[in-house]
């Protein structure tokens, strides 16, 4: 294992952030990339119908921003964005975002998808940092640049006419591995053409599309190009983080404290490699500090159905707040905390919850209690009882507590399982009801 084959991240020296003594105080603007990032990296990509049907999910989940396709790619995503706009499928409070290489031809059949868009965020974007710029393209620096404002100004041109809502966004690409200084440069050329203002303003956003550093010095580049950007008060940044490092979920979080007000990904984090932003945990994370999401999570898993029949990928039981698991308990000293924390939250019938090992109350996405204890031989007695008082409503005295957790462990230990509800019950008629 050759470590020196690798190289440290730099970092901006003397920059003296503001982030680090921020807080979220509420969520920033969403945009779903499911359905071109995330459908970018599916072994099957999806196919108009089976588009349709996950855009109305996200719809339902609340989504205001919603990036539906690469136009240029394929019929299939020209094909599904015209018929979002002909046959009027999207709700007047959304937009759709596609995303457009910066070259004439594939600008010209992507403004040409969005012909009568009511609400259109035209997201251009072209590779910028160094290496990609002299090994992929074989340009220049001020040929990159360049290639970037006579696209946005050929955009720009296509679509003046527009009688709906424009939004212009422009991404450097790669902007996780590009140069900072020359970062800023290409976007304030890009921002010189489309001249924003605060009425109108266009978004600059700044992908982690390859993650290679730790998520505060991600937040250190956004607020720096945060603060030497042009006209701050009429751009809106935002940002797209990947999880090559597993990392996205705080990248984010840090890059929201460095300024960002718009988040993209995907749900539960699928796209390239090792995906986008989980976007759901990310919301799951703003709505557990006690602030308004801005997403309706109590549908998740009904989501989560439609998107693994969708993408035949699936989540992971682990996964946060949403596997199937996440609010089960095997271990013994878990399961008695849990008992005493949702008797104490039902008796003093608390607003805060405040239940030990249970992030969120399983309720607020439809789930119940009764899984969230299971028994096997890491179990005790508080595990065995809660089972008994919550399918049977009797609270075992401490010493039957004592014998049947006594009785469920060895049992369990011996059949080197776990129990099924009926075995517990069982045990519970023979050795605690009846008294033998
Ligand atoms: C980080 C990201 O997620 S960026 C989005 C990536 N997504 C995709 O690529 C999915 C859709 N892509 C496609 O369907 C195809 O790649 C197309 C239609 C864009 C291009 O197809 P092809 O012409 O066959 O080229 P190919 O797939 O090999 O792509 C490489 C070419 O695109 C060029 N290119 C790559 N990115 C860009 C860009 N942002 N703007 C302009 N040209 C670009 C490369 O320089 C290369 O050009 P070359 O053929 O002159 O050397
Ligand atoms: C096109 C951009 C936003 C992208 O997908 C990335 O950099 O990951």
């Amino acid at each position: 294992m050759n470590f020196k084959k690798y190289q440290q991240y730099p970092t901006i020296q003397n920059f003296k952030r503001e982030w680090a003594d921020k807080t979220i105080t509420k969520a920033p603007i969403y945009c779903s990339v499911d359905l071109r990032d995330g459908n970018q990296a599916l072994e099957n990509p999806l196919t108009i119908e089976q588009k349709l049907e996950y855009f109305k999910s996200l719809v339902r989940l609340g989504f205001k921003q919603i990036e539906v396709s690469y136009p240029s790619a394929s019929d299939t995503d020209f094909n599904f964005t015209r018929k979002l706009i002909e046959e009027d499928l999207i709700p007047d409070d959304v937009a759709i975002q596609i995303l457009i290489p910066a070259k004439k031809e594939w600008i010209k059949k992507s403004v040409e998808a969005m012909k009568d868009v009511k609400n259109g965020i035209f997201h251009l974007y072209n590779p910028t940092n160094e290496f990609q710029r002299r090994v992929v393209f074989q340009k220049s620096d001020d040929e990159i640049v360049q290639m970037a404002v006579e696209s946005m100004q050929y955009l720009v041109e296509l679509t003046k006419d527009f009688k709906g809502n424009v939004i212009y966004q422009y991404s450097p690409e790669s902007f996780s591995q590009t140069n900072l200084d020359f970062a800023i440069k290409i976007c304030n050329e890009v921002i010189n053409i489309v001249k924003p203002t605060v009425e109108n303003k266009m978004i600059i956003n700044l992908p982690n599309t390859l993650e290679s550093c730790t998520p505060n010095i991600y937040a250190d580049r956004i607020e720096y190009m945060c603060k030497n950007l042009h006209h701050r008060e009429a751009l809106i940044i935002s940002v797209h983080p990947h999880n090559d490092r597993g990392t996205s979920v705080a990248s984010s979080e840090l890059a929201v404290l460095a300024g960002a007000d718009k988040v993209e990904g995907t749900l539960f984090g699928n796209g390239e490699r090792a995906g986008n932003l989980d976007i759901i945990n990310f919301a799951f994370n703003i709505y557990s500090s006690g602030i308004d999401p801005k997403l309706d999570l109590s549908i998740i898993d009904e989501v989560k159905n439609m998107y693994e029949e969708k993408t035949q990928l699936f989540v992971h039981p682990r996964h946060p707040f949403v596997g199937n698991m996440i609010f089960t308990a095997f271990s013994g000293g878990h399961q008695d905390a849990i008992k005493k924390g949702i008797d104490f939250y039902r008796q003093s019938e608390s607003k805060i919850w405040n239940v030990p090992y249970l992030p969120i109350d399983p309720k607020d996405i439809n789930r119940g209690y009764e899984n969230v204890i299971r028994v096997n031989s890491q179990s005790g007695k508080g595990g065995a009882s809660f089972i008994i008082s919550e399918f049977f409503g009797v609270n075992l005295s401490k010493d039957e507590a004592i014998k049947f957790g006594d009785i469920i462990k060895k049992e369990s230990d011996k059949l080197q399982r776990e129990l099924k509800k009926e075995e517990i019950i069982n045990l519970y008629e023979k050795y605690i009801k009846k008294g033998i």
